[in-house]
């Protein structure tokens, strides 16, 4: 059994952690750690988890993390992590980033998006970017673990296997998201409190979202040449759920079919990745509470164009889920272990 610490105990990225650790036989979480509430239960804040954890919050102690904890959760906001895991790097700990701070390799770039000073160069280079179904070999001998957005997510599963067989071109694509209130975190703020998304869609950072240059970077890896998207940002009425609609150019004649078989193909050996059959689009309450990316495909025949329309819960997928399913390969256990509930429905 490993022990494992969650920072940032009191978010929702740590929330759904304890939520989906509970089912988990092989980590135990030992600390929750809270800058704002240490010596809290967490219970006195979250009264759904009253009767599961027993022990207060604490505050961060380095040395305390390097003697009793096998595994870290960064539940964080961006800015935290970058200044920590350097710290924890002389250790055995593995480290787990759930914010952005590892995802850019270029230090500028993250400076221009993200704002603030990169994380050192050494810890990116030792930082293997967790989207698990096209990583996974490099995840398995990972220390630390940089955890993808959850549009990222969303948007690279969506359109990588088309760009890996070259059936579309690297220009343009076009990504049009949507998630859910909980993706900005727990703390209530102008945008996201209820009379402002209640009966509304909010179209927010078009074109100047920070996930874009990371889906830039990894669709350009793929494709070996450089990739920018064009990326529009929604939020949406409703708690958890993000979806992408995607639009990319063909390079040949191919049937809808035929783009669905590649797809099935590829995601042959991936638990958490469903191609709908012809006709079939995924609904974010298909994903609702469970690790799945449900993917739909059509191919517009009149424009040439391939639309992707790929679904995940923000909160799983797009962070907590994909975080566990990254650690049970960090560690050699079932991709799948604890990650095996159905989506709740309806
Ligand atoms: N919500 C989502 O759908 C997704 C979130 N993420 C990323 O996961 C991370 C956590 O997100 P989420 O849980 O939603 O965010 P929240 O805002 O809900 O929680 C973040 C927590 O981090 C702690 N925190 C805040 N500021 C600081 C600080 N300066 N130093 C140390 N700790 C701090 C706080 O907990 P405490 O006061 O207890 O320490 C806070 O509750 C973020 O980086 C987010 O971008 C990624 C994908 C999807
Ligand atoms: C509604 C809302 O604000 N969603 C967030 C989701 C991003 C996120 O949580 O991912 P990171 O880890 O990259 O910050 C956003 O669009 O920024």
């Amino acid at each position: 059994m490993k022990n494992v610490a969650i920072i940032g105990g009191t978010g929702y990225g740590a929330i759904e952690l304890i939520r989906l650790l509970h089912a988990h036989e092989h980590m135990q979480v030992k600390k929750i750690i809270s800058h704002s509430e240490h010596g809290e239960q967490l219970a006195s804040i979250y009264p759904h988890l009253t009767d599961f954890i027993d022990y207060p919050m604490e505050e961060l102690e380095i040395e305390s993390l390097k003697a009793d904890i096998d595994i870290v959760f960064f539940a964080t906001p961006a800015g935290v992590s970058k200044q920590l895991i350097p710290k924890l790097e002389d250790s055995q700990l593995q480290c787990i980033d759930l914010s952005g701070d590892l995802r850019i390799t270029d230090r500028s770039q993250y400076e221009s998006w993200y704002g603030g000073g990169a994380a050192p160069q050494e810890t990116l280079d030792h930082a293997v970017y967790g989207l698990s179904e096209v990583y996974r070999e490099k995840v398995k001998e990972a220390k630390i673990l940089s955890n993808p957005g959850c549009y990222p997510t969303s948007s690279l599963l969506g359109l990588i296997p088309a760009l890996e067989e070259n059936i579309i071109t690297s220009h343009p694509i076009i990504i049009d998201g949507k998630t859910g209130v909980s993706g900005a975190g727990k703390s209530p703020t102008a945008m996201t409190h209820f009379s402002e998304t209640n009966d509304n869609v909010k179209p927010y950072k078009i074109a100047k979202h920070k996930h874009i240059p990371e889906i830039d970077q990894y669709l350009s890896a793929v494709a070996s040449e450089p990739i920018a998207v064009t990326f529009a940002a929604h939020l949406i009425p409703m708690t958890r759920g993000l979806i992408c609609t995607m639009y990319a150019q063909l390079r040949k004649d191919i049937s809808t079919k035929e783009v669905i078989d590649l797809y099935k193909s590829f995601y042959q050996s991936d638990p958490f990745v469903r191609i709908r059959a012809e006709g079939g689009f995924p609904t974010t309450k298909d994903v609702y509470g469970s690790n799945f990316c449900d993917i739909g495909i059509q191919v517009d025949e009149r424009t040439n164009q391939l639309i992707i329309v790929s679904a995940i819960d923000n909160l799983v997928k797009g962070a907590s889920g994909q975080a566990i399913q990254n650690a049970n390969l960090m560690n050699g256990w079932d991709e799948q272990h604890g990650l095996n509930s159905l989506p709740i429905y309806p």
